[in-house]
């Protein structure tokens, strides 16, 4: 137990700082196969070992996305790699976060952890097989910026008012956008705050961008400002501001 929670606190901090990570990979002694498949698919590489079938990448585009969708997918992925002068590829300002709907298993490789909780438990935006019909979205981390961008397209199982999504979905991304940037910038984190404005409704099968930035951080508290506009910026749907309190990760295996 000890040892599986050790791999999700790496996990978690793993999120943070990928150039570390290939350090710790590019070390031969750099400890035993679990912690390198944490890593790995912390990453989003692939792993190549007959003992771990290949995990779906839910942030992948797939053939429901709209061409706005996989327009604003195509900007901010070619800004993940760049090339120097001198033709050589080099990271670039944005890093593209894969998308698992088993969170202990895929993305921290807590194997037997997860088995422990909750062997049946799906995360909530990624648990519906069919592409397209409820919440398709990727997103993107700028860590010098300190910000995170998620291209969002809304389907026809998310509708609230006739044609438009419901605000509880609205407020499903808003928490997963901040509550995954909060993570990155401060580890594991719990939402305590969620305070949204909804200034305009969102069609059914339309493409949104959601905006997350660091307004400040104060001991344990991580503050996240977020908005949600129209892909052209020019369509205020939301504005939001959230707080993150930064939890030891036994705080959720003893049942908050
Ligand atoms: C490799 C891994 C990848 C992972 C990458 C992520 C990918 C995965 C994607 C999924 C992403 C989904 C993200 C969903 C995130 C949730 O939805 S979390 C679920 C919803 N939230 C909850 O259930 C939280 C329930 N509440 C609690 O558990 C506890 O109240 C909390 C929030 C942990 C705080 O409790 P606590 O640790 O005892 O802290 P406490 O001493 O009370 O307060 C600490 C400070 O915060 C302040 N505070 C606490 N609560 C509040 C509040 N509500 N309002 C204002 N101030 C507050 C206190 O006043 C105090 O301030 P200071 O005195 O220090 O100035």
């Amino acid at each position: 137990m000890a040892r599986s929670l050790g791999r999700v606190f790496n996990g978690f901090q793993r999120l943070g700082s990928l150039s570390p990570m290939k350090a710790h990979l590019s070390q031969p002694s750099a400890t035993s196969v679990a912690v390198r498949s944490t890593l790995v698919r912390s990453m989003g590489l692939a792993l190549p070992s007959p003992f771990f079938s290949k995990p779906r990448d839910f942030s992948l585009p797939n053939s429901s996305w709209s061409s706005e969708m996989k327009r604003l997918y195509e900007h901010y992925n070619s800004q993940c790699e760049v090339e120097t002068e001198a033709g050589e590829k080099q990271e670039g300002p944005w890093r593209r976060l894969p998308s698992y709907n088993r969170l202990l298993k895929y993305a921290t490789g807590g194997v037997y952890l997860s088995k422990i909780i909750q062997s049946q438990a799906r995360l909530f935006t990624r648990n519906i097989k069919e592409t397209g019909a409820a919440f398709e979205y990727v997103l993107f981390v700028n860590s010098e910026e300190k910000k995170c961008v998620c291209i969002f397209q809304a389907g026809h199982l998310l509708e609230g008012p006739p044609g438009h999504v419901h605000g509880g979905a609205i407020a499903t991304m808003i928490d997963t956008v901040t509550g995954t940037h909060a993570t990155i910038l401060s580890g594991p984190v719990m939402t305590a705050n969620l305070n949204i404005s909804y200034r305009s409704p969102i069609p059914l099968g339309s493409t949104v961008l959601l905006e997350s930035t660091l307004d400040r951080k104060e001991g344990r508290k991580t503050f996240i400002t977020c908005k949600v506009t129209s892909t052209d910026g020019s369509k205020v749907h939301t504005e939001t501001t959230a707080l993150f309190v930064s939890i030891n990760i036994g705080h959720l295996l003893l049942g908050g």
